[in-house]
């Protein structure tokens, strides 16, 4: 653990689309340095400088791929990789006592539960989402939700993103999906319809329906249309940069330093709880 002052931050995956941003957030926010970035042992990125990959110059640390000791020297590490891989990252930030902020979507209940039981001894912000907008969004959708008949108004959520994105629905859409579920006071799980092909019969009154888009270079587009008899209300976030996903990233582990360990969300850390 580095002394009180700058956070030491890792970020792991730090060649990918959001890896790259995070290392140029944190070059621009104060509070915050760059530790370490953690790639794959096969990744042909190793040995490169983390800021040279990021467009921002020499930052005098290079990719490698052993997260343990990188962990061990930190206050904290930014995820955004891939569900098997954050739960590894979240069992080695327990280890090592430290803030571990999950950006990484798709992930499965078994997951969730091996990150939760992780957040005994690390103090984890997991979000599908770490922008303002989209938080706020959900706070608006959830008193939408709660102040619509569900008799009168059926609930879908629209979803874009880029042509490589790998997961669906997009953990924003769930994290909106929630907020209506809570709303309403009902679990998403028994009432959402993910996918609809073919005969499918009409729409299950009170029930959550998604629907996915892929492609181009969508950053990411959500809209939640609440559908009554002759009105639609829609309410939706575009996402035009990378960086509102990293700056909320960043900001997430400063607020999260010294607090106790606990699995802590992006309402938490903007005060929307
Ligand atoms: N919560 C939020 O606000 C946001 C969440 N996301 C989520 O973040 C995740 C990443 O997105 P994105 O950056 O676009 O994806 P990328 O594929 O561009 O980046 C992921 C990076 O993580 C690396 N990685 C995967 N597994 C490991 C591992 N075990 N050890 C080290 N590195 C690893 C990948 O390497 P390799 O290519 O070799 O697999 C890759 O470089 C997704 O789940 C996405 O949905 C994205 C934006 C915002
Ligand atoms: O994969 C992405 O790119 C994004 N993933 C997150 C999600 O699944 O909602 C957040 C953002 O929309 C971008």
């Amino acid at each position: 653990m580095s002394e009180a002052g700058d956070m030491g931050l890792v970020v792991v995956g730090a060649a990918g689309r959001m890896g790259q941003t995070l290392i140029r957030a944190i070059h621009t926010m104060p509070g915050a340095r760059v530790a370490a970035a953690i790639e794959r042992p096969d990744s042909s990125h190793l040995g490169k400088d983390a800021g040279e990959l990021a467009g921002i110059g020499t930052i005098n640390v290079p990719i490698v791929d052993d997260p343990l000791p990188a962990f061990a020297k930190a206050d904290g590490v930014l995820d955004f990789t891939a569900p098997a891989a954050s739960v590894e990252f979240a069992g080695y930030a327990a280890q090592a006592r430290i803030v571990h902020v999950i950006g990484t979507t798709g992930c499965s209940a078994e997951d969730d539960a091996k990150i939760a039981a992780a957040a005994r001894h690390a103090t984890i912000v997991k979000s599908g989402n770490m922008s303002l907008g989209v938080n706020l969004l959900a706070v608006l959708v959830e008193q939408a939700a709660k102040a619509l008949d569900p008799e009168d108004f059926d609930i879908e959520i629209l979803e874009m993103h880029h042509r490589h994105k790998v997961d669906a629905p997009s953990g924003t859409a769930l994290l909106l999906g929630e907020a209506a579920a809570k709303g309403r006071g009902i679990d998403l799980a028994d009432n959402s319809v993910k996918v609809r092909d073919g005969h499918t019969g009409v729409r299950k009154a009170g029930s959550i329906g998604f629907a996915t888009l892929r492609g181009g270079s969508v950053v990411g587009d959500h809209s939640v249309i609440l559908a009554g008899t002759g009105e639609r209300i829609t309410l939706s976030h575009h996402a035009e940069d990378r960086a509102i996903f990293a700056r909320g990233a960043v900001k997430a582990a400063l607020w999260a330093r010294g607090k106790k360990p606990g699995l802590y969300s992006m309402r938490d850390v903007l005060g929307l709880s």
